[in-house]
C-alpha cells in the first residue's frame, strides 16, 4: 500500500470527519458508558456488524439514552462541509436549475441565473430514514439492534440533491475524476454524469487523472480533458475511460499534485480502499486550509460497503454471473455425474454468491466468505454432494474467492494497495472434488468455471446505468452544495450523502442471521457443512 494509508493512521480516519473537530454535544463527552447484555446473552446482537452502533458501550439504564444516542448518530452523520475552515465562504444562488435556455458551457453573460423558476432543489433539512424496520424482538430474524430490548431509534441521514445555494462559482471550478481500485460495470457511466451535471452547472474545465491515484504522481501520465462531447458514448462500454489503478502515492503527493494543478472538486470512484484515501485527502485539504471538495462515489461489485442498499455494478455483476451458473448447471445435467463449480467474486463479503444463488435458482452449495465451512469429514461440503449425486446425479456449487480460506495455505502476500492476496479457493474446490469421487470409487464429471474478469468488465445493466446516473448527479451536487469527505448512495432506495469513515469502517459483510441469507439456504436445500 501507498503511503497513503499511514497518513490515515497518524490523522486519526475513523474518529475525525471533518475540518473542525468541536463535538456539539457536551453530554457525550462526560457520559460513563457501561456494556449490559440481558439474560438470554442477545448481547451479540447489539453488534450486529450492519448496525450504526460504535464500539463505545451505553448505559441503557439511563432514562436519556436514546437521545444521547440520536445525537451522538446526528453529529457523527454530520457532513463536513467547507465553511468548517472558511466560516465566511459566502454562497450564492445555484447555477443549476431545470429550466435552462442555454447551455452553461456558454458561461453566463451579463449575471447567473437566479429567477425562482429555476426550482428542483431539496431543502438542507431533509433527511433519509436509515433503518426502516422496527423489530419487535432482538431474536427476530436479523434484527439490528441498539439495546438490549431492541428499541427502535430514529436514524437520519442527510438527503442528497441539488441546493438552492452554492459554494463554488462555475468558472472558478477545475473540477477532477479519478477511478481507482478494480473494474467494476458503470465506471463511465458515473464518468458521464458527472462531466454533464459539471457542466450544467457551467463548468468548462473538467479533467481525468489516469490509472486511480497513480495519475497524480506519474510523470509520463498526462491528465484527460473532459468534455459531455467526451463522454457522450463511454458508457456504451464497461472498464474506464480513465483507467484504474492499486497502490500509488501518499496523500501529500496526492494533495500537492492537487494543488499544483489548481483542482479544488474531486470526484474519486472506488471502494473502501479509495475512500480512505479520499477521506484523508479531505484531511490533508483541510489542513492545509484549501477550498477543496472532495466526493466519492462507491464503486465495489463485492458490494461490501455499509449502510447502503447496493453499490453500482453489483446488479449487473449478479446479472452476469448468472450467465456462469447457467453454462455450469447444463454442463453439470448433461454429464454423467455431473459436478459443476462456479468461482465469483467476493474478497470478504458473499453478496454476489448470495444474490446470483437467489436470482439463478441453479445453485445447490453456496459458498461465502462469512460462513465457515469443512470440505472433508460427514458434514463436509463433499459429503454432501456425494449425496446430491446419488441422489439427484448431479450438482452446482458457487464459491465467494474469499470463502474457506482458513482451507489453505497462508501466503502473507497483498497486492500494491494492501489487500491480503487470496488463496484460491475456487481450483482447490476442484481438485478436492475430483480427489474425493476418485478416492471413494464414484465417478464424478468435474467442470470449473471462473469468469470473474469476465464479470467485472462489462457493461452496466440498465438498472445500473439509472443507478449510476443518478449517483454520479448527485455526487456534483454534493460537491457544489459545499460538502467534503462525503460519498453518496442509497438507503432505502432514497439518495444521501453520508461522512465517508462511517461507510467505511470495515466491509459489509452477509449476516448470517438475515433474512436474505436464510432465503439463500432456503433455495439451495444446503445444510450446514459443520
Ligand atoms: N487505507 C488506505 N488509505 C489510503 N489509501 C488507500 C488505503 N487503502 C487503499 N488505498 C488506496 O486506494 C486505492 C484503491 O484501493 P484498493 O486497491 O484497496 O481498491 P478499493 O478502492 O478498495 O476497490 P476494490 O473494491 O476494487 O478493492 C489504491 O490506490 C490504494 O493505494
Ligand atoms: O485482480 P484485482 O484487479 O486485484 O481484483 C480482484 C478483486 O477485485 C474485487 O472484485 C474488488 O473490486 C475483489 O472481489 C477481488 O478480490
Ligand atoms: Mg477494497
Amino acid at each position: 500500500m501507498g503511503s497513503i494509508s499511514h497518513v490515515i493512521t497518524l490523522h486519526g480516519l475513523i474518529p475525525s470527519t471533518r475540518c473542525s473537530y468541536s463535538h456539539s454535544n457536551p453530554r457525550l463527552q462526560t457520559l460513563k458508558f457501561t456494556r449490559v447484555a440481558n439474560k438470554d446473552g442477545i448481547f451479540a446482537q447489539l453488534k450486529s456488524q450492519n448496525s450504526t452502533q460504535k464500539s463505545q458501550d451505553i448505559d441503557f439504564s439511563d432514562p436519556d439514552w436514546k437521545t444521547i444516542y440520536k445525537e451522538d448518530f446526528e453529529s457523527r452523520f454530520r457532513l463536513p462541509h467547507v465553511t468548517d475552515i472558511f466560516p465566511d465562504a459566502a454562497p450564492m444562488h445555484s447555477t443549476f436549475g431545470l429550466k435552462m435556455r442555454t447551455p452553461r458551457t456558454r458561461g453566463f453573460p451579463g449575471n447567473y441565473p437566479s429567477c425562482k423558476e429555476w426550482h428542483g432543489y431539496i431543502n438542507d433539512n431533509d433527511r433519509v430514514l436509515l433503518k426502516t424496520i422496527f423489530y419487535s424482538s432482538p431474536t427476530s430474524a436479523g434484527a439490528e439492534c441498539i439495546d438490549p430490548s431492541c428499541i427502535w431509534v430514529e436514524q437520519w441521514v442527510h438527503r442528497a440533491g441539488p441546493r438552492e445555494k452554492i459554494y463554488f462559482k462555475p468558472e472558478e471550478v477545475k473540477a477532477a475524476i479519478v477511478t481507482c481500485g478494480g473494474l467494476c460495470p458503470g465506471l463511465n457511466d458515473v464518468i458521464r454524469q458527472i462531466v454533464i451535471t459539471l457542466e450544467i452547472y457551467g463548468v468548462t474545465n473538467i479533467v481525468g487523472i489516469p490509472f486511480g491515484y497513480r495519475g497524480f504522481s506519474d510523470k509520463e501520465l498526462t491528465e484527460v480533458p473532459l468534455s459531455r462531447k467526451v463522454v457522450q458514448n463511454i458508457h456504451l462500454s464497461g472498464g474506464s475511460l480513465l483507467g484504474v489503478s492499486r497502490g500509488g502515492p501518499g496523500v501529500n503527493e496526492i494533495v500537492d499534485s492537487l494543488e499544483e494543478r489548481g483542482v479544488n472538486m474531486l470526484f474519486v470512484l472506488g471502494g473502501n480502499g479509495t475512500h480512505a484515501g479520499a477521506n484523508a485527502i479531505h484531511n490533508e485539504c483541510c489542513k492545509r486550509r484549501l477550498k477543496v471538495s472532495v466526493i466519492g462515489v462507491p464503486k465495489t461489485i463485492d458490494n461490501d460497503i455499509l449502510l447502503m442498499d447496493k453499490t453500482f455494478g453489483f446488479d449487473t455483476a449478479v446479472e452476469e454471473a448468472q450467465r456462469a451458473i447457467n453454462s455450469a448447471y447444463i454442463e453439470a445435467h448433461s454429464a454423467y455425474h455431473g459436478i459443476g463449480i462456479v468461482k465469483l467474486m467476493g474478497r470478504s463479503s458473499g453478496f454476489i454468491a448470495m444474490h446470483a444463488a437467489l436470482a439463478s435458482g441453479q445453485i445447490d452449495i453456496c459458498l461465502i466468505p462469512e460462513i465457515p465451512f469443512n470440505l472433508h469429514g460427514p458434514n463436509g461440503v463433499l459429503s454432501h454432494l456425494k449425496y446430491l449425486i446419488e441422489t439427484t446425479g448431479s450438482a452446482v456449487v458457487c464459491v465467494a474467492e474469499g470463502a474457506g480460506q482458513d482451507l489453505l495455505q497462508k501466503t502473507n502476500a497483498t497486492d500494491a494497495s494492501g489487500n491480503t492476496i487470496l488463496g484460491d479457493i475456487g481450483v482447490y474446490t476442484q481438485q478436492e472434488t475430483k480427489k474425493y469421487f476418485k478416492e471413494i470409487g464414484v465417478h464424478a464429471d468435474v467442470k470449473y468455471i471462473d469468469p470473474t474478469y469476465m464479470i467485472r468488465a462489462c457493461r452496466a445493466n440498465a438498472s445500473d446505468g439509472i443507478f449510476c446516473t443518478v449517483l454520479g448527479q448527485n455526487a456534483v451536487h454534493g460537491a457544489f452544495a459545499g460538502f467534503s469527505g462525503i460519498t453518496v448512495g442509497t438507503c432505502n432506495t432514497h439518495y444521501a450523502y453520508f461522512p465517508i469513515p462511517e461507510v467505511i469502517s470495515h466491509p459489509r459483510l452477509v449476516d448470517r442471521n438475515s433474512r436474505m441469507w436464510h432465503r439463500c439456504l432456503t433455495s439451495t436445500g444446503q445444510p450446514d457443512f459443520i
